[in-house]
């Protein structure tokens, strides 16, 4: 395989010419809860059990500012669902995460453990077509510096029936899964998945969500955006409303649901998106996968 034919890392675009970390690394933690509702904490609540803490992370492009000041925690083993509307900046924050775009204040604290401590999955995963599933696994732990048993990795999605394929083959779920398969590559602690599972129909939606509720199961801490409340609801520990810059609400779906009366997740949401001229239910047509 010459340069010019191999896979390339398109799952991981660059698009402002930024590509370091940018963080500390020493996000303060400050053995309090992990995360809860409220908006007004003034930084991240770390506990020991937290595999991810963002603390104060502020993010502009140019003089327009997306993230003004996000905070919050994950523990090992959870998924936390970032929600919120177009635009309110949950690509920007997952890539911050991610280490693919520097923050311009604040800082992501991360498990320390080996060479890959993030797997991230873009919002539009790209793989060259003519190469296989395992070619392409292997190229990607040849960037990652680590060995890849490509049966062993797509069996985490159950796509190992189709190691021989090429990527160009598959259906569009098919391809989501195997962009999860490509970010479990050298086993991070921490997956960061954005919209994992839009555009899928309901059957592959739910497989997918099933998917990322045994990653975590298994150890792993993930942070997923999405618009799909459906899939939030089932496998989400955490559900965090991201609007105006900041986290306006870390709960459990749950509490969520408890805390503003809700009946339904949509509903609760709502509660705390502020949408314009501050009506709260503006954006609720927004929200796709709607439990109501
Ligand atoms: N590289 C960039 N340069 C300039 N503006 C950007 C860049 N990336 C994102 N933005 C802007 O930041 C804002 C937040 O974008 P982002 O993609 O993070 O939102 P989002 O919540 O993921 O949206 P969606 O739900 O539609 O995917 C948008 O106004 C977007 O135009």
């Amino acid at each position: 395989m010459n340069d010019e034919d191999r896979p390339t890392t398109e799952t991981v675009p660059d698009d402002d010419g930024s590509n370091e970390r940018g963080d500390d690394e020493s996000g303060e933690r400050d053995g309090e809860e992990t995360v809860g509702p409220g908006a007004d904490d003034g930084g991240a609540r770390g506990a020991d059990g937290d595999a991810l803490v963002v603390d104060g992370v502020a993010r502009s492009f140019g003089d327009v500012s997306v993230l003004s000041d996000v905070s919050f925690a994950a523990e090992r083993g959870t998924v936390a669902c970032l929600v919120g509307p177009n635009g309110s900046g949950k690509t920007t924050l997952l890539r911050v995460v991610a280490g693919l775009l520097a923050p311009d204040a604040g800082s992501v604290s991360l498990p320390d453990s080996g060479d890959r401590t993030v797997g991230y999955l873009a919002q539009t995963p790209a793989f060259r077509p003519q190469f296989t599933l395992a070619e392409t696994l292997r190229f990607y732990g040849d960037l990652a510096g680590v060995d890849v048993d490509p049966g062993a990795v797509l069996a985490r999605v159950g796509l190992e029936a189709v190691a021989d394929r090429r990527v160009g083959a598959l259906s569009g779920g098919m391809t989501r899964l195997f962009g999860i398969a490509q970010a479990t590559i050298g086993d991070p602690p921490v997956l960061v998945l954005d919209e994992p599972s839009s555009g899928l129909d309901p059957t592959m939606t739910e497989h997918v969500g099933s998917v990322v509720r045994d990653l975590a199961d298994e150890g792993r801490t993930v942070l997923l955006a999405t618009h799909e409340l459906g899939t939030v609801d089932r496998v989400g520990d955490t559900v965090l409303v991201l609007d105006d810059g900041a986290i306006q609400v870390a709960a459990a779906p749950d509490a969520l649901r408890r805390e503003t009366g809700s009946e339904t997740l949509t509903h609760a949401v709502n509660q705390y998106i502020h949408g314009e001229g501050g009506d709260l239910t503006v954006r609720a047509g927004t929200w796709e996968g709607d439990d109501e």
